[in-house]
């Protein structure tokens, strides 16, 4: 188990019949082992994609990604196929493509453990099926484990979904979009599920639409044109400051400044930046220093009966 993943400045680009989609520009991204995380944004924005080259299924067009100790931009066809086969479980948008019908529950994980074996991987090394079942809630669920998967309810199949790809105990657990089309109580499970997972020692990664799942997770890192745009941690968003300097605005603070405002920037004594635009400045007046403002709780910040909006941003 390791469950590290190092991004610098990843760029992926599909190529459409002379035209060029550029689906990732520049993703900056540590995540820890034990860590689960929610990739949040926009349709399009590029979460997937980053999943897939995190899933060494796709490789980058620039830039460094690793996973554990595969540099997935180096790394041979072979190495990427051992690391999916023992590093990281990959778990496919739709809980059908990840299973095979004709097979039960416990031999869906069994069946899946056979790629760690090809790669060297001993029996005594993998997890009991049944061990992997109980991770993510079916053991002991009215004989599901002798049951297909269209015998099971779309929460239970979802869940053996994560189950065959936990089935060789990977130190990274990937998956898109694992509660689409589950109703509340199901994905509820599939969020415990998670959890458990992420608590057994495996990193997560989740891309989701629904913010649910984002808030079950310990830290949700929203993409923004295939870019990392902003965090959150334990409630608290932040903006993220990009390689090349830029900031991706939260779309209300946008919606105030649109593309093109021009802003005054003033690092100010006490660590925070004060985001000035320069139309709030009256024709011909004085530019107010920064540490002169004094904010207030409307979030306006007054000097001699000057309205100036403070839109004052904590840099951690
Ligand atoms: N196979 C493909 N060929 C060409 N362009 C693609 C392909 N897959 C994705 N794209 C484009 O790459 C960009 C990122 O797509 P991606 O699916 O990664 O975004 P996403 O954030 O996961 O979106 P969604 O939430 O809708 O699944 C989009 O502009 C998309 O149109």
């Amino acid at each position: 188990m390791n469950g590290t993943v190092t991004c610098r400045g990843l760029v992926y680009i599909y190529r459409l019949e002379g035209y060029d989609v550029v689906a990732l520009g520049g993703v900056d991204l540590d995540i820890a082992p034990g860590e689960s995380v929610a990739l949040l944004g926009p349709s399009g924005s590029g979460k997937s994609t980053l999943l897939s080259l995190l899933a060494g299924l796709i490789r980058p067009a620039a830039g460094r990604a690793t996973v554990g100790e595969t540099d997935l931009a180096k790394a041979s066809e072979s190495d990427l196929a051992r690391m999916r086969a023992t590093e990281v479980g990959v778990v496919l948008q739709g809980a059908e493509r990840n299973l095979l019908p004709y097979l039960t529950a416990e031999q869906n994980v069994r069946f899946a453990q056979r790629a760690a074996r090809a790669h060297g991987v001993s029996a005594a090394e993998l997890p009991a099926p049944r061990d992997v079942l109980a991770l993510v809630g079916l053991l002991g669920v009215r004989g599901r484990l002798r049951q297909r998967p269209h015998e099971l309810t779309p929460g239970e199949r979802q869940r053996l979904a994560l189950a065959v790809a936990l089935a060789h105990k990977p130190g990274l657990l990937l998956a898109d979009e694992p509660t689409s089309q589950l109703d509340s109580v199901a994905r509820d499970e599939v969020i415990a599920a998670l959890e458990s997972v992420r608590r057994a020692g495996t990193t997560v990664v989740v891309v989701t639409h629904d913010p649910e799942v984002g808030a079950g997770m310990g830290r949700q890192v929203t993409i923004r044109d295939g870019r990392v745009g902003g965090e959150g941690r334990l409630g608290e968003e932040f903006a993220v400051v990009g390689r090349d300097g830029s900031v991706h605005l939260p779309p209300d603070v946008l919606a105030m400044l649109p593309p093109g405002t021009r802003l005054r920037v003033h690092p100010r004594p006490d660590g925070t930046v004060l985001l000035a635009p320069a139309h709030a400045a009256q024709p011909g007046s004085e530019v107010v220093p920064a540490d002169e403002y004094e904010p207030e709780d409307d979030g306006t910040a007054y000097r001699r009966g000057q309205i100036v909006p403070d839109y004052s941003r904590e840099v951690a």
